[in-house]
């Protein structure tokens, strides 16, 4: 469903951020990216919705060539191709229902989404993905007054309403304590599972790459260095990845095991006051 040929970025200062990439992601797979700091885990991910500008080669969704240099077939495709962030980008003076209504504006005409108008069945879509993560108590409280937990559930739900077939995920559980990343990330799991969503998620940690995903490609410089099911990403294939031994804080994040049937408990402790607000800036080529 998303195929990368030969595909590459360099940035403006010359910096190559892909290196020849080729890439096949079969529909509804859950994807781990993982690699050291600087590998090209994002770019890779904000090629994929053109958030960043590929150089050469051809990147598809489905039937669609990612052209960024288009902006409507860009806004055609993003509907389709819903993100998430580290810092969730909630809007956090308003409430969760209308941050949840904005991924409806993704589906929606641009007029309508300006002035706020959203129907009985945009509403509905928004409650329905809140449930799907848990929190429609949560609907008419400030989005900024929930647990960095509740924020990325918040987001997540933006991205379903906007009924996406992809959710780029670039190191969506960061920001968060180890038991409410396994949290999140088994959200992230059940729908993917439940909708048939192909999901690519950059991680730092392998312990969670392994517990979530399906399959794991490993970056190094901008390249794939290893891509298989996610039981061959052995510590072995890992320490090659990174070329160096592995540390146990590349490993584990938590020592609490959290059984995915209490995922969908809500347990998030604390307040995560001035979560990024603001949209996630293009990286421009
Ligand atoms: N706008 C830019 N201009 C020039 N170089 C960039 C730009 N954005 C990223 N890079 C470089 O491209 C490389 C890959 O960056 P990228 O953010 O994709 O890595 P990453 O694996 O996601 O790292 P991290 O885990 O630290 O987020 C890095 O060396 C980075 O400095």
């Amino acid at each position: 469903m998303i195929t990368f040929e030969n595909v590459d970025v360099v940035y403006p200062n010359g910096f190559k951020g892909l290196d020849n990439i080729n890439l096949n992601i079969s529909k509804g797979e859950f994807v781990a990216i993982i690699g050291l700091s600087g590998a090209g885990k994002s770019t890779l991910i904000r090629a994929v919705n053109g958030l960043v500008p590929y150089t050469d080669g051809a990147l598809t969704v489905g039937e669609t060539l990612v052209d960024p240099r288009n902006k409507s077939k860009l806004r055609k495709l993003r509907s389709k191709v819903g993100m998430i962030f580290q810092q969730f980008n909630n809007v956090g003076r308003i409430s969760v229902l209308n941050n949840v209504l904005i991924g409806r504006s993704a589906v929606t005409p641009t007029w309508r989404s300006l002035i706020g108008w959203y129907g009985a069945e945009d509403k509905e879509v928004a409650f329905q993905s809140l449930e799907r993560v848990g929190i429609v108590d949560k609907a008419y409280n400030r989005a900024s007054a929930l647990s960095g937990g509740q924020q990325q559930r918040v987001a997540i739900a933006r991205v379903l309403a906007q009924d996406p077939e992809v959710i780029l995920a670039d190191e969506p559980v960061a920001s968060l304590d180890p038991p409410t990343a396994r949290k999140v990330l088994g959200d992230l799991r059940r729908i993917q599972q439940d909708l048939g969503i192909t999901c690519i998620v950059n991680m730092h940690h392998l312990d969670l790459a392994r517990d979530y995903a399906d399959r794991i490609i490993g970056m190094r410089a901008g390249k794939v260095v290893f891509d298989g099911p996610t039981e061959e990403a052995t510590d072995a294939v890992i320490e090659e990845v990174y070329q160096r031994s592995l540390t146990a804080e590349d490993i584990a994040t938590v020592n609490v095991p959290v059984s995915l049937e209490d995922l969908s408990e809500d347990s998030d402790e604390g307040t995560l006051e001035g979560a990024a607000a603001s949209a996630e800036p293009d990286r421009k080529p």
